[in-house]
């Protein structure tokens, strides 16, 4: 199966603010993708315009084969869960379960049923009345029980409490291995996508900084610290992409071969929460100087080239 969202690009202005620019993606099939960055840096915008909630200002985007949208059995085809988790306040829980039914073709009533039933939510209860959690469950309850081929999450997990969290997670990687539904999913709890994500995508200031499979990300990225030096100074084929200095020692975040740079420091794996941070702080600061040319198709911030 071809991508489930390819975007060339993409860009999306409100007014004069540009919340979206020049995001190029192409995300396989089959993975629960991690969409992540600071406040501001587009991932709800991108997950609008996947969806068809909005319209891009420029470039192009396909879901699942198509425009976002483009037809209605696209629109089943993909299920979205915005971040402030709408419900109709005066339904029941009951209520939200049969206009799902009523608007979904591959609605799984089993699923819904049980799901609600798991949480504890009594099916009566006027939705307005949930708590912000419990609304959150029903809304990705609805979504998941829509049997989607990709789900598209935006901080879906922001209000749960850390057990049904990972309780979530846990259901969502099951829908996926069952299903083989593909999700994408935003969230600024780095340590939840780790346990779940297997695709990264790392947005900066409307940016893509980093796209691909976290484990060939975490592969070839490497902490280096050695005795104090300029970044210049390290071995061709390797990208700076981050750098500290302290009067005697430096650390540099490279970017380079699967095997670990050999040389006299020490070369260390970084861990999910590292890389995002890594790209997240050195996106909007000043270039350190690299030390090779990166490939033409990966998306290292530009300050670090
Ligand atoms: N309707 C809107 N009108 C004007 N500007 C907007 C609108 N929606 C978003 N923006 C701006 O677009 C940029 C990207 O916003 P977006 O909500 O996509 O970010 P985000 O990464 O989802 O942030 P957060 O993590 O805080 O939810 C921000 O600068 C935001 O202020």
């Amino acid at each position: 199966m071809s991508a489930i969202l390819q975007a060339h690009a993409l860009g999306k202005r409100y007014g004069r603010r540009q919340a979206l620019a020049e995001c190029t993606l192409e995300i396989p099939p089959g993975h629960v993708v991690g969409l992540v960055g600071p406040n501001g840096a587009g991932k709800s915008t991108l997950l609008k315009i996947a969806c068809g909630m909005l319209a891009p200002s420029s470039g192009r985007i396909e879901v699942l084969g198509e425009a976002p949208a483009g037809s209605p059995a696209q629109l089943a085809r993909v299920g979205y869960v915005a971040q402030d988790t709408p419900v109709y306040a005066g339904l029941s829980v009951a209520d939200h379960l049969k206009f799902g039914a009523a608007t979904n073709p591959r609605w799984d009533a089993a699923l819904a049923r049980t799901r609600i039933e798991q949480l504890g939510l009594d099916p009566k209860q006027k939705a307005g009345r949930l708590s912000g959690g419990q609304r959150a469950q029903l809304a990705l309850t609805i979504a998941v029980a829509k049997r989607p081929e990709l789900l598209l999450l935006d901080e879906p997990v922001a209000s749960l409490d850390p057990l049904a969290r990972r309780t979530f997670m846990r259901h969502l990687m099951e829908s996926v291995a069952e299903n083989g539904t593909s999700v994408i999913l935003s969230s600024h709890l780095v340590s939840d996508l780790e346990r779940v994500c297997d695709y990264l995508v790392v947005l900066v200031s409307s940016r893509v900084q980093l796209a691909g499979e976290t484990e060939d990300l975490l592969g070839t990225h490497h902490r280096i610290v050695c005795t104090r030096r300029e970044a210049s100074s390290l071995p061709a084929g390797l990208t700076v992409v981050g750098a500290t200095h302290t009067e005697r020692q430096s650390t540099f975040i490279v970017r380079g071969p699967a095997e670990p740079p050999v040389g006299d420091w020490a070369a260390e794996s970084l861990d999910l929460e590292d890389l995002v941070l890594t790209y997240m702080e050195h996106a909007a600061e000043p270039a350190p100087a690299a030390a090779a040319t990166p490939s033409s198709t990966d998306h290292t911030p530009e300050n670090a080239r």
